[in-house]
């Protein structure tokens, strides 16, 4: 097992990484509060590993319950939320009760922002079961639900008290779901780490075949930069907007198609390529670096062709992005591999990459 520590100043909180962490009583004792815990899980994720993680508390003597939800981005809004908080109120959870999510980010995410507001806030824990998850979602305390007009716009700032990383639930996960999870790890290297990128490069096809070292790698790395970046800037001031990259695009595609029908890691692989294409555009990135970008994401089989949403009706989509500012749309771009800017765009510049792109 390895720990990275996410260093917020004020408090610290590990990711633990590594096989069969699920089993380890340990890892949950010092984080697990109060006389109840609620797993918060999915219809697929339940069958899989809800019961090994009940048996995993079971010498804490706690009170467990189930609150099993419907799989699914599509799921991810107010009434799965409030599924969450009926339970909670039916079974008299109290002010100290801890949160488990236990699945991938559709449920960290929720789980996160139903722990952020019950009661005005009471601890969880990330129990990741997705590579995406594990390599970004659990990190970093951005919780919430998606809105019909825009991605993640309702949510919280809310940290977990633990990430608790079991690198063989990986097996589980079908392969266009992996592939998801590789597109955080392609982003993370691209704005932050060019030895990384150069790594995901030539461990592509490992990676796409479930090889646990390489996996490993990956997980770890990706922790250590998103860790690195939380704490420098936990509220998305500044500098933590690089962990959009492919983003802006990405959730205009996730929103335009309505939500499940690409899968989130898809509309940023898709995404990136089109940042990548705005930022040679734009002379900041060399056509040769653009290139790596395209083949890594294909080589990782996402999505390089945006879905035909319309020029205008791509705009408008990003027009609601979190980080515009005065109607404004900003974008994360490439100055090169292991280097991002964050910047307006004049408006035929993106115009050209969405005539291109699509
Ligand atoms: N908070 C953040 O910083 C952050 C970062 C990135 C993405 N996200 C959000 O995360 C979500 C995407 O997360 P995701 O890709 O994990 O999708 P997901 O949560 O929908 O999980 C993907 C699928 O895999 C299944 N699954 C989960 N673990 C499994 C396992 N071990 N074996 C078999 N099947 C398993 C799930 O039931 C689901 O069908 C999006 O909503 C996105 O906005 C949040
Ligand atoms: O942690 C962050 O910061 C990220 O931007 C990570 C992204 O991968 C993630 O998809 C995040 O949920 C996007 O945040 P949003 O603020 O653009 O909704
Ligand atoms: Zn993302």
């Amino acid at each position: 097992m390895i720990t990275v520590t996410v260093d917020l100043g004020q408090r610290a909180y590990p990711i633990h990484i590594g096989p069969a962490l699920i089993d380890r009583t340990d890892l949950f004792e010092p984080h697990v509060r109060g006389k109840t815990v609620a797993i918060v899980t999915n219809e697929t994720v339940e069958p899989l590993y809800a019961a090994r993680l009940e048996a995993t508390l079971a010498p804490l003597g706690k009170t467990i319950i189930r609150i099993v939800l419907p799989d699914g981005e599509a799921h991810k809004n107010w009434e799965t939320l409030n599924r969450i908080f009926d339970r909670l109120l039916a079974e008299r959870a109290d002010r100290k009760t801890t949160l488990i999510a236990l699945g991938g980010g559709v449920i960290g995410d929720m789980t996160g922002f139903a722990a952020a507001s019950y009661m005005r806030g009471i601890p969880f824990i990330q129990v990741p079961t997705t590579l995406l998850a594990q390599v970004d979602s659990s990190v970093g305390g951005k919780t919430g639900i998606n809105h019909p007009l825009g991605k993640n716009m309702i949510g919280a700032f809310y940290q977990p008290q633990a990430v608790i990383a079991d690198s063989a639930v990986l097996r589980s996960l079908p392969p266009r779901e992996l592939a998801a999870g590789i597109a955080e790890v392609i982003k993370t290297a691209a704005i932050a780490d060019h030895a990384f990128f150069s790594w995901v490069e030539s461990n592509i096809e490992a990676l796409s075949n479930y090889d646990q070292a390489a996996l490993a790698v990956a997980v770890r790395r990706s922790c250590e930069v998103k860790a690195k970046v939380v704490g420098e800037d936990e509220r998305e001031g500044g500098i933590r907007a690089i962990l959009n990259f492919g983003h802006t695009f990405g959730h205009a595609i996730e929103a335009g198609l309505g939500y499940g029908e690409w899968l989130h890691g898809e509309a940023v692989g898709c995404g990136m390529v089109m940042a990548a294409d705005l930022s040679a555009r734009l002379g900041l990135l060399s056509e040769a670096s653009r290139e790596r970008i395209v083949n890594v994401t294909r080589g990782a089989k996402l999505p390089v062709r945006a879905p035909a949403l319309g020029e205008e009706r791509y705009i408008d989509l990003m027009r609601v992005d979190k980080k515009a500012e005065g109607g404004e749309i900003k974008f994360i771009l490439l100055k090169k591999i292991g280097e991002a800017v964050i910047t307006g765009v004049p408006e035929a510049e993106l115009r050209a990459t969405l005539a291109a792109s699509i």
